[in-house]
């Protein structure tokens, strides 16, 4: 069976590779990669795992077995961030899966839903403004950018999800709990080796944090439930577009031809916070850090919105498709920082071969995204920042360019890009059409340590701390 012979690293007892995978996972397996080859099989714990470095053969796994992969893996924990299975990142593919993907594209996440909700972006933007004029006035003009960053995103997407009147005190748990979810995802439940050592993660404080985790967002669910209809239409007036309230109006719509249980409007509400939030964050964290490392780029996004804005101090959504040179240095960000770089496990619901090798049911994909952007093959030059490369070429991150996909692929795609981009444009533009930044007195853009901290979110470990100072916007 030509399966065992596929490349794959030596492994201990017991815990396989896993002590492979190292504090930054997605570098740890492109330096396996190099050794091993593109296509490689891991044994995490008793978990066998495909690992995929090269865009040829993930377009060959799309074209042929996209169905094959289209579940995702099932364990205690999944249990819990899936919301017992009525969610899309983390529940197995399915019908009723395809039920509630279909409600987040068609209802939730479309182009025509983003721009209806343009109001809720461009209502936080002075508040985030202010932010950084406040916290610029105090001490020594430093600011911790990145916490205000996670601010704003978190105000942005709570607000979009479940509506202008959730209080500053919920919006800030709603931030931990989606912060939560990512070392969750990691953690390692004794249970799913085996039903006799739940035991273990008694002791090991795992099950305590499980239930803490899912009484919050219980409590939270039940309470915007309870007020939907009554303090959210007193201040959202007739226009209830936030996402928990159309999917609330969508249960009374015959047309919809299946049964929108209270539990997957949950499960869709946990998904758009915990995929939303994190990602949104670290990307328009990254940007900045690209920035402030690269002056000459700076420059170009400046100049262009300043020619775009005509003099006026703020720059609206409607401008923003005038933008070109700031759209391609966001894809130019994400070419190099993936927020999710590993994007999510998948798992494969029948036997099927890859490049000719057996792979029987029931094994993990895990595909490097990261490795696909710093692919020589495919990239000129691939570690310099370079917006430019996207001029005059159709590559984008949709899904059809296999070496370019920070969002995924196939039946799996996230379905949030416009949404969050519509967020990281209209931040970014404003940011850089009021501020000029620089680093503290002192530090130098050699001291900026460009690695990413553990999880499955790739944040930048460092937290980004900048002077801005009012920018002349004429
Ligand atoms: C820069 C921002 C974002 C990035 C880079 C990103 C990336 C990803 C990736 C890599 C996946 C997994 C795809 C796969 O398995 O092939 C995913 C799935 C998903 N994302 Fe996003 N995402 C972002 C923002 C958002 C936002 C704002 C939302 C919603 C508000 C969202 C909702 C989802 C959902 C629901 C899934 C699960 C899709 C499925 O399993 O079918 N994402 N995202």
């Amino acid at each position: 069976q030509k399966e065992a012979l596929l490349p794959s690293p030596p492994r201990l007892p017991f815990i396989g590779n896993l002590h492979q995978l190292g504090s930054i996972p997605h570098r740890s397996l492109y330096k396996l990669s190099k050794k091993h080859g593109p296509l490689m099989l891991l044994h995490l714990g008793t978990v066998r795992t495909l690992v995929i470095s090269c865009p040829k053969i993930v377009e060959e796994v799309i074209k042929k077995n996209d169905l094959v992969f289209a579940t995702r893996p099932m364990s205690k924990l999944m249990d819990v961030l899936s919301y017992n299975k009525n969610d899309i990142a983390f529940a197995q593919y399915g019908e009723s899966w395809r039920q509630r993907k279909k409600i987040a594209t068609t209802h939730l996440l479309s182009s025509q839903k983003v721009k209806s909700m343009s109001f809720d972006r461009t209502e936080e933007l002075p508040l985030l403004l202010e932010k950084v004029v406040d916290a610029a006035s105090r001490g020594n003009g430093v600011i911790c950018l990145t916490e205000i960053l996670n601010s704003y995103v978190t105000n942005v997407i709570t607000r979009m999800v479940l509506g202008s009147w959730i209080s500053k005190g919920k919006k800030t748990l709603l931030s931990k709990l989606s912060h939560d979810s990512s070392p969750l995802f990691y953690e390692v439940s004794f249970e799913d080796l085996s039903p006799n050592l739940k035991w273990l993660d008694v002791l090991s404080g795992l099950d305590r944090k499980i239930e803490s985790y899912k009484k919050n967002w219980e409590a939270l669910f039940e309470e915007t439930i309870k007020n939907h209809g009554q303090e959210s239409k007193e201040v959202n007036g007739k226009n209830n577009t936030y996402f928990m309230g159309t999917l609330l109006d969508l249960q009374n719509d015959s047309s919809l031809g299946f049964d929108l249980t209270n539990d997957y409007i949950k499960g869709l509400t946990m998904d758009m916070i915990i995929a939303g939030i994190d990602t949104t964050f670290a990307t328009l964290d990254w940007c900045m850090t690209e920035l402030v490392r690269n002056p000459e780029v700076m420059k170009k996004v400046k100049d262009e919105l300043r020619k775009v804005a005509h003099g006026e101090d703020m720059i609206s959504e409607e401008l923003l498709g005038q933008l070109s040179y700031l759209k391609v240095f966001i894809k130019e960000v994400i070419r190099l920082h993936p927020p999710a770089p590993l994007l999510l496990p998948r798992e494969s619901l029948q036997d099927c071969q890859i490049q000719g090798y057996n792979i029987p049911e029931k094994t993990r994909l895990v595909i490097n995204a990261w490795a696909f952007g710093r692919d020589e093959s495919y990239w000129e030059a691939p570690e310099q920042f370079k917006p430019e490369r996207f001029f005059d070429c159709t590559v984008d991150y949709k899904g059809k360019d296999f070496y370019f996909i920070p969002f995924g692929v196939g039946r799996r795609i996230c379905p949030g890009m416009d949404f969050s981009m519509a967020i990281i444009e209209i931040a970014l533009a404003n940011l850089l059409h009021r501020f000029d930044w620089s680093l503290p007195s002192g530090i130098t853009i050699e001291d900026m340590d460009m690695d990413e901290g553990c999880g499955v979110i790739a944040f930048r470990k460092q937290k980004l701390e900048l002077v801005p100072t009012a920018s002349k916007v004429n």
